[in-house]
């Protein structure tokens, strides 16, 4: 039976849409578009799409920084609809966040030593021996020596600075960590590092982590599921291994396309799809159709007209697309 840790059920979150000179809201743009998923412990779920399709915000509300408009979130067995405040809070704690801005997530007047200590405080670890093993058991583990502790973010290599923010999670031990494009600001020989590094960590503590990246190479080696996001909206969803080799939605061949060290050989296998010109929809104005169907080169006029509906293709393999199977 799968070991659920956090999961959601048709979560929506809208934005209102605001104009004129006084900012009358004149409607609600969904943003977080009914998705439904399921993190399991010690795995890997990502969550791939370009700039702007709701990724950040999905990953806010999952995390109770913003509320959601409806649908339902559950950790650990209990929704959060139902938790009181300081289990609100607990939840927190055991869900730690990486972000791809490395010196921004670190404060700049703040020693390694300091920026480490200060969750534990929080998390009301009071003796300072003990705050000082913590550390130092954790900097080995993501591979820095004690030397860097009484240094300042400034001082540190973009990779440096990756392990201490992924240090700073685990000294807390928490159950999820939410990792948002954790390495595409790094060089690409520390790239494969920080991966690797995080599978190992990952396997050691039993973490389960969501992975958001707008890349489908960058996944490939970390993600058992991979859910690919378009305009608030799941499009497709698979065990990795299927979406790399049997993927349905043109969004998801597009991406692989985009990715070169995956896209080479692919060619035969229908991935050689291009992207129509043509603009992504304007949330605010919501349309009948797919809404892929501005850039979709198979779009015809029942893509235009109907949303598609998500469908089961294989056991674990969805996806919303009219033309699944046919292309
Ligand atoms: N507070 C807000 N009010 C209104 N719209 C917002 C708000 N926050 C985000 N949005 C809009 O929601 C959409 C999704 O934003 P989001 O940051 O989740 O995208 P993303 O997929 O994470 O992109 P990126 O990869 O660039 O971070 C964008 O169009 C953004 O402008």
């Amino acid at each position: 039976m799968k070991d659920i840790v956090l999961s959601c059920d048709n979560l929506l979150k809208q934005y209102p849409v605001k104009k004129g000179m006084f900012n009358k809201v004149v409607g609600q743009k969904n943003i977080v578009d009914h998705v439904s998923l399921e993190l399991e412990k010690g795995k890997t779920l990502a969550i791939v799409g370009e700039s702007g399709c709701g990724k950040t915000v999905l990953t806010r509300v999952l995390l109770g920084i913003e509320d959601k408009t409806d649908g339902s979130i559950v950790f650990e067995g209990k929704s959060v609809d139902d938790m009181t405040p300081q289990e609100k809070s607990d939840m927190k704690a055991k869900i730690q966040m990486i972000f791809q801005d490395t010196l921004g997530s670190l404060h700049p007047r703040m020693s390694i030593r300091e920026s480490l200590e200060e969750p534990l405080i929080l998390n009301g670890v009071k003796d300072k021996e003990e705050r000082e093993k913590i550390i130092l058991d954790t900097l080995s583990q993501v591979g820095m020596a004690p030397m860097f502790l009484d240094r300042y973010p400034h001082q540190l290599s973009g990779g440096q600075r990756q392990r201490i923010i992924i240090a700073r999670c685990l000294v807390v031990t928490p159950k999820i960590i939410f990792a948002d494009e954790p390495i595409s600001a790094l060089d690409v020989s520390l790239q494969a590092q920080v991966i690797n590094m995080l599978i190992d960590l990952q396997d050691k503590y039993k973490l389960s982590m969501l992975l958001i990246a707008h890349d489908l190479a960058v996944v490939r080696q970390i993600a058992d599921q991979i859910k690919i996001m378009y305009f608030g909206e799941i499009v497709e969803s698979a065990p990795s291994s299927e979406i790399y080799k049997n993927a349905q939605h043109p969004y998801t061949k597009v991406l692989l396309k985009a990715a070169p060290s995956i896209s080479k050989g692919l060619e035969d296998a229908g991935f050689d799809i291009d992207l129509k010109p043509g603009d992504i929809p304007d949330p605010a104005k919501p349309m009948p159709g797919c809404p892929f169907c501005t850039r979709c080169i198979y779009a015809d006029e029942r893509c235009m007209k109907e949303r598609p509906e998500e469908t089961e293709v294989s056991p674990g393999h969805t996806v919303r697309c009219h033309k699944a199977g046919q292309i």
